[in-house]
């Protein structure tokens, strides 16, 4: 196949942008000029995760070639002007960033998650439509506020066309008050795993389109080293005319050098059906990027067949489904999984030979199922990486490494606060800087230490809060803004440990790791006499429970109605009773 010319065309006119009107004093289009020019502009994209970066300083043009034709604009209220002297450039700019909210028109709300809702809105400065999430609540606790940090700031600094861009953050009215924020995104249509419910009539050119955006938006993730470990259909937003974005970030991490090699991932909740099988049954691994390239794997299995890949409704359901299909993998990939359960669950595992590819998706390219069993590759270091990926033959045609930009890594100061014990002020301090980043002024006055300026201005946050109470109300009853696609989902917070065990405020990063290794040792040997007290046999049963240690220990997300999906995805704890049934037929199979 290698490509339709149409495609390719696609690809080409994705490259050459008209610049967004849509530049704000925020935004990161500012310094656009109106000339088409390449969007990929190596220089711009290597500096764009300095630690200094700000989300103004336009150092990379971000595609916007949505098309609106088929959008009817709702009427944008005339904005509430407050006296300002028109002479004073400073001060007209300065109240610019003021009473934004009024900059925006809400319209509908078009998802919810389980930290808050996304209302699609018209920018009435460019009658551009963006998504504005808002996120309530922000710091009932810390570990949530925390994960809020880390996305906002992992898409300030990731900035690339198959990357969701934050295009602002409203200032909150009060620097040390404020609960909720409000961000702006570029808006999108739907994601994919709507797209694949939705078209049973995707062509091979859409399949090869989709799997590059993906591996390409992963080679420039993956050069900042930051890994997403939580890609899935619902994380990947697409728009009609092909355009896949990757978002949410909020259980991606970056890596350092200087990491331990065995990391605590208790707050490790991603999508069972999408997770690598190393990470079966395991809450101790180095990260690395082969996990995002096996989810990425699935995501392309699952367009293939139109439905999920490995629907497993327990890790060990999940390792079986793998090796109904891949086989049993060779004793020196088993030998290099660190968890012990899975390890002697997987050794002890009846041998079973791989189905060919070619009969689970009968009707796929070849080349395209050549390039899938590069990322479904059970041991992770046999496991193509996105750069590899996309010098892969299935793409020829398509890729050029010209338009397939990497990044510097990002820098550690950045994430200096994954390191520390934070309470509540810590972190909404550390957002507020975040945010500060989308307001130059009162990031240039912050920076000069006169920070209460910003009491002094109200934000027009108000005005938010009240319309997306009023949708939320509205939602569900005839005529309301309804029409979201997804469904109201809950935040059930439970303690969540961090990854790292904290060091207590003055500790060195090597006391840090010290604590670190002691608490993952402590939790080694638990685990050893829970094994003691079985007999020291492996079981299936062994290793649900260690996956349930994990997962009953993070926030649960249960949906209001697409159950099916989302307890069979995000459930690993289990009745006694129904591990007992299963270990039992475990073993008479
Ligand atoms: N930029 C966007 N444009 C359009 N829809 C969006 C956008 N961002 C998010 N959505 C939709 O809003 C919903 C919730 O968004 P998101 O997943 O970011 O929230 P969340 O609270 O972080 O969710 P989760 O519970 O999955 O962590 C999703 O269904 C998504 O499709």
């Amino acid at each position: 196949m290698g490509g339709g010319g149409n495609l390719v065309d696609g690809v080409r006119r994705w490259l050459f942008q008209r610049p967004s009107s849509s530049s704000s004093s925020s935004s990161s289009n500012n310094n656009n000029n109106n000339h088409e020019q390449p969007i990929f502009n190596s220089s711009s994209f290597s500096s764009s995760s300095n630690p200094n970066h700000s989300a103004n300083s336009g150092e990379l043009i971000i595609e916007e070639d949505l098309d609106f034709s088929g959008l009817t604009l709702i009427n944008v209220p005339k904005r509430n002007h407050l006296p300002m002297d028109p002479h004073k450039k400073g001060e007209t700019e300065f109240f610019t960033e003021y009473g934004e909210a009024n900059r925006y028109q809400i319209q509908e709300v078009v998802g919810k998650g389980s930290y808050g809702v996304v209302a699609s809105a018209v920018d009435s400065h460019t009658g551009e439509r963006v998504a504005i999430k808002k996120i309530n609540d922000v710091f009932e606790h810390v570990s949530d506020a925390t994960r809020i940090l880390r996305e906002i700031k992992l898409l300030r600094l990731l900035r690339h066309p198959d990357v969701v861009e934050i295009k602002h953050i409203m200032l909150p009215p009060s620097r040390r008050e404020f609960r909720d924020i409000y961000v702006v995104f570029e808006l999108m249509e739907s994601d994919l795993h709507q797209v694949i419910k939705a078209n049973d009539d995707l062509t091979p050119e859409h399949y090869q389109f989709f799997l590059y955006q993906l591996l390409r938006g992963l080679k420039y993730v993956h050069a900042a080293n930051v890994f997403h470990r939580d890609l899935k259909p619902k994380n990947i937003l697409a728009n009609a005319d092909c355009k896949l974005k990757i978002c949410d970030f909020g259980l991606a991490r970056v890596s350092f050098n200087d990491a331990p090699t065995a990391i605590f991932w208790t707050d490790y909740v991603a999508t069972r059906w999408y997770r690598a099988p190393e990470l079966c049954g395991s809450f101790f691994s180095k990260y690395t990027p082969a996990i995002d390239i096996w989810s990425v794997g699935c995501i392309f299995a699952e367009m293939l067949l139109g439905k999920p890949l490995f629907p497993g409704k327990n890790v060990v359901h999940q390792l079986d489904l793998m090796t109904d299909f891949l086989g049993t993998p060779p004793p020196e990939s088993i030998s290099r999984i660190r968890n012990e359960k899975a390890r002697r669950y997987l050794s002890s595992m009846r041998k079973k030979q791989p189905v060919p590819f070619s009969h689970k998706f009968p009707k796929a390219d070849p080349l395209a199922l050549r390039l899938l069993e590069r990322l479904l590759a059970f041991d992770p270091k046999d496991r193509a990486s996105a750069e590899d990926a996309l010098a892969d033959p299935y793409f020829s045609g398509l890729s050029n490494s010209e338009r397939e930009p990497t990044t510097q890594p990002i820098s550690k100061l950045e994430f200096d606060f994954e390191r520390k014990k934070l309470v509540k002020d810590d972190v909404r301090e550390l957002i507020y800087r975040e945010i500060l980043e989308y307001h130059p002024q009162m990031l240039e006055e912050y920076l000069r230490g006169g920070d209460q300026l910003s009491f002094m201005y109200p934000s027009g946050v108000d005005r938010f809060k009240r319309q997306f109470a009023h949708l939320e109300e509205n939602q569900g009853k005839p005529g309301a803004a309804g029409g979201g696609r997804s469904t109201a989902l809950h935040r059930h917070h439970a303690s969540l440990p961090r990854e790292r065990v904290p060091a207590p405020n003055g500790e060195t990063a090597e006391e840090s790791s010290d604590v670190e290794r002691r608490a993952a040792a402590a939790v080694a040997s638990t685990l050893e006499s829970e094994e003691a007290d079985n007999g020291g046999g492996y079981s299936a049963r062994n290793l649900m429970k260690s996956a349930s240690i994990s997962g009953s220990k993070c926030i649960g997300v249960q949906s209001k109605t697409d159950k099916e999906d989302t307890i069979a995805e995000e459930e690993d704890n289990e009745t006694v009773a129904e591990l007992t049934d299963k270990v039992a037929s475990l073993h008479n199979s």
